[in-house]
């Protein structure tokens, strides 16, 4: 029998299903690889907002991970929140263990504004958890967090996902145009060339959870073998379908639709 691609998510929780492990999770089935997850903080949230945090114990995060690495195959995961330097620490002296691809979303607030992560785990993310991994995925607010600049441009972006690579270590960096006016263009930095990722802006407010679907679905197709550019290009494909038939369900920011999106992408791009 064929073996499964294993693909896990470390990250926070998101009750409402459209952001965080649910949306990556869901995203990780859609995609046929198979789903695992650690969960770093449970928040009480949904498409409005975020109504509280809770962490969980530390130990609680190792033996999760313990759980994982000591017992199941990883052929790729990824980071979402990690909140806290402690977090991170746990995260950072475990990775070494699987050698798997690593895509880290350095998630910093909810699609609301509010804050998902403290203030000085910022500068240990980038010193760090950073050259741990094989991908990065900042939208530009993140990348300027990241950075400490400014960024108004395209040309701005291709120079921060450089800067990613060449000043603080990431194997590869994409900074995500979601943010910005016109057409939604992402570049990709992979350690040679930059790579551009162009797709129509979706008029929507209902972007909740884009970022994770994203990041989950580069992961899938990582796990499943599929080179860094092509992995990008797939998951930009399923991101796209997936903001096109999203949801007005809830009363503010709604999530991407994961189910009707597969096969839409392989109707249309393939
Ligand atoms: N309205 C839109 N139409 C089409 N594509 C979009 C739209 N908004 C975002 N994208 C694309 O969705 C992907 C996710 O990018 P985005 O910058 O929104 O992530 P994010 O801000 O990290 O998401 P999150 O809301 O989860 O924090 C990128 O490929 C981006 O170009
Ligand atoms: C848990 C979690 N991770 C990431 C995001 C960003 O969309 C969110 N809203 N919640």
């Amino acid at each position: 029998m064929k073996q499964a691609a294993c693909a896990l998510t470390i990250a926070g929780t998101d009750p409402s299903g459209g952001a965080g492990i649910q949306a990556d999770l869901k995203t990780f089935q859609e995609l046929q690889s198979y789903g695992m997850s650690v969960i770093t903080s449970i928040v009480a949230q949904n498409t409005t907002g975020v109504k509280s945090v809770h962490h969980l114990p530390i130990e609680m995060l190792k033996d999760q991970l313990e759980a994982i690495s000591s017992d199941m195959p990883v052929h790729a995961f990824k980071t979402g929140m990690i909140s806290n330097v402690s977090m991170m620490k746990a995260v950072a002296e475990w990775v070494p263990q699987v050698s798997a691809p690593y895509v880290m979303d350095p998630v910093m607030v909810a699609q609301s504004g509010d804050p998902l992560i403290e203030e000085e785990s910022r500068v240990w993310l980038r010193e760090n958890l950073l050259p741990l991994t094989s991908l990065v995925t900042p939208n530009i607010p993140e990348a300027e967090d990241i950075l400490g600049e400014s960024m108004e441009s395209s040309e701005d972006m291709k120079e921060a996902a450089q800067q990613m690579v060449t000043r603080f270590g990431a194997g590869a960096a994409l900074v995500k145009g979601g943010h910005m006016k016109g057409e939604a263009v992402d570049f990709l930095y992979d350690g040679s060339e930059i790579h551009t990722f162009t797709s129509e802006r979706i008029d929507t407010k209902n972007t909740h959870g884009t970022g994770c679907t994203y990041s989950a679905a580069i992961t899938a197709y990582l796990s499943q073998g599929l080179p860094l550019v092509e992995a990008v290009k797939q998951a930009k494909y399923f991101v796209t379908e997936a903001i096109r038939h999203s949801f007005n369900l809830g009363n503010g920011s709604g999530p991407t639709n994961h189910f009707a999106t597969r096969e839409e992408v392989f109707n249309k791009w393939f």
